[in-house]
């Protein structure tokens, strides 16, 4: 149950038979089609009362194939809508607003994320800074929280099932995966995306005799999100899964240069602690919002001094003036370091990552370390042969 890339299906943006959907058509106007699953497709729609947009995602429920859980997809869809239920009401978690059951097909009417995913979001801007990171990140680990204070565990958090709305504001999306879960239970079947599965997750499914695992799978997934908000690749891809899979289980991972120079002490010490191999030592949802990473600056309080505190405004402001010159400023750059380390130079570097993304559609990592500067190293023939000769050699 390891979620795959998006497969379309045609004939899910033809509009099911409106016999089918009667009731659905009597209080909605479909529009245009915003995306597509594997087995759905998602429009804008128009409540014909209000004049409010939603989301409806529209779901072909009509073959019976079954999950490796034996549930089929009315059935695993039902279970996802009474979870949606369960932890509903909460500002960070996605809205059902209505929900239309025909023998074809299910209708949910979600309120409606105009911003989109925040995986193509990050893919626009390459990484975030640490105040935006810092805004995502205790909304969703705020959202973590509620979720398992209802006893539930999400299993596939991810930026592509987190939303934005109209204001930037996360909702979880997507509680596909997501089990109501006893306070000491232990869970041992694999689902989840690769690259955000925990270690004991993957222990569970792997080995026999091992404890299983829990809520805190959310935590390690929060805390790939976290890295990757900040540097704009994940911590532990590896175009070969195997590799990755290890490297997951070992914890092993890197602040690597350049991408975390510029990145201080306390967010890579949340992450840290977010990644922590073993589950009871990692922060659960309600620990990591008190991290100091989320915490105001704290000012001195002390006697009144105007004298004092004038001066030290006047050295914030001039401060705040030289950052704000110095960001407009573009970083020096000789022909020589262009030609041969581009990817050292800061605003080449996002372009860099911003192009490396469209291109190969996936993040690139050659190796142990991540190296998107690599693909222009000039020298793709000798790996893509090099790959081709490896995938041949695996299948035969
Ligand atoms: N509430 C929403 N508001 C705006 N856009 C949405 C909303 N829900 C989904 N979408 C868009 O529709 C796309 C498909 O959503 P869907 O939930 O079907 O994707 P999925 O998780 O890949 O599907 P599946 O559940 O089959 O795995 C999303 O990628 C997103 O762009």
């Amino acid at each position: 149950m390891v979620a795959s890339d998006s497969i379309r299906d045609d004939h899910l943006d033809e509009l099911p038979d409106k016999h089918v959907a009667r009731d659905f058509y009597a209080k909605y106007d479909p529009k245009e089609v915003l995306g597509r699953g594997v087995s759905s497709t998602v429009r804008r729609c128009v409540e014909k009362e209000t004049g409010r947009e939603y989301a409806a995602k529209i779901i072909d429920v009509s073959a019976d194939l079954e999950d490796p859980q034996g549930l089929t997809l009315r059935q695993a869809t039902l279970r996802e809508i009474s979870i949606l239920k369960l932890v509903a009401g909460h500002p960070y978690i996605i809205e059902l607003h209505d929900v239309f059951e025909s023998s074809t097909y299910i209708f949910l009417v979600f309120e409606l994320c105009k911003n989109g995913e925040l995986f193509d979001y990050l893919t626009n801007v390459v990484a975030l800074s640490e105040k935006k990171t810092k805004t995502i990140m205790r909304q969703l680990l705020e959202a973590v929280e509620h979720i398992h204070n209802k006893n539930v565990v999400h299993r596939d958090l991810k930026p592509e099932n987190i939303l934005l709305d109209d204001s930037f504001n996360i909702k979880i999306t997507d509680f596909g995966f997501a089990k109501v879960i006893a306070p000491n239970e232990k869970l041992d079947d694999l689902c989840g995306t690769p690259g955000y599965l925990a270690p004991e997750l993957l222990r569970a499914t792997m080995y026999e005799n091992v404890e299983g695992y829990g809520k805190e799978v959310d935590l390690w997934a929060c805390g790939v999100i976290m890295y990757t908000l900040l540097v704009g690749f994940p911590p532990f891809w590896h175009r070969k899964q195997m590799i990755m899979l290890r490297n997951i289980m070992e914890g092993r991972y890197e602040f690597c240069s350049p991408e975390w120079d510029d990145i201080t002490d306390l967010p890579k010490h949340l992450i840290k602690n977010l990644l922590q191999i073993n589950p009871r030592l990692r922060l659960t949802a309600s620990q990591a919002l008190k991290h100091d990473f989320f915490q105001h600056m704290q000012l001195r309080v002390g006697p009144f001094d105007a004298r004092k505190t004038f001066q030290l405004v006047m050295l914030v402001v001039r401060a705040m003036i030289r950052i704000k010159r110095l960001k407009h400023t573009p970083e020096p750059m000789s022909i020589e370091i262009a030609r041969f380390d581009p990817y050292r130079i800061k605003t080449l570097r996002k372009a860099i990552d911003g192009c490396a993304f469209r291109v190969y559609n996936h993040w690139v990592k050659r190796g142990e370390v991540q190296n998107r500067a690599a693909l222009f190293e000039n020298r793709p023939k000798q790996d893509l042969k090099a790959s081709y000769q490896q995938s041949f050699q695996a299948k035969a």
